[in-house]
């Protein structure tokens, strides 16, 4: 059997379905005030697939993103250090979304510089994929609060 690669090194079924389930992610959403659904898939090592989307509140600032709820969510279930990919869909048919810095941050915690992080539009006809290395250049994480360490 033939397995041809995509973007993000993932298989054609692989993709497809992160695309899928990142699409389908932000009928989770609860966003009134913005009325901005997101939807987040994180797909792991064992090809569990971790659904997230925004929850805004009443005090606005409380709110979260639908990548930071898909990292508590898998992080709880046990799912740590073995992302394969992380997948996010706005409703823009015209531009991918991109998360914000505070997600990027909180992606880097837990996932190698290496991880694909993929961007789709609305109805997934559009894709942009950077490694988490190059969304978040020059970053801080776990590892820079070992002394003596000097990794990059
Ligand atoms: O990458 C992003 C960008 C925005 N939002 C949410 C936060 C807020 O609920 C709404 C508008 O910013 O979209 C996400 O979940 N992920
Ligand atoms: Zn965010």
């Amino acid at each position: 059997m033939q397995v041809t690669l995509l973007p993000a090194g993932l298989s054609g079924n692989e993709f497809e379905t992160v695309k899928k389930n990142a699409l389908k992610a932000r009928e989770l959403s609860y966003s009134p005030y913005s009325k901005f659904r997101v939807g987040c898939c994180i797909m792991t090592g064992s090809r569990s697939y971790i659904l997230g989307a925004n929850v805004e509140n009443a005090s606005y600032g409380a709110g979260i993103c639908a990548e930071r709820t898909a990292i508590v969510k898998a992080v709880t279930s046990g799912y740590m250090k073995d992302w394969i990919c992380l997948a996010i869909s706005g409703d823009s048919l015209e531009s991918c979304i991109s998360p914000c810095g505070i997600c990027r941050q909180a992606i880097r915690e837990f996932a190698s510089l290496q991880l694909p992080v993929v961007m789709f539009n609305g109805d997934g006809s559009k894709y942009i994929v950077k490694t988490l290395q190059e969304l978040l250049p020059l970053s801080f994480g776990p590892e820079d609060l070992q002394e003596g360490s000097d990794s990059q």
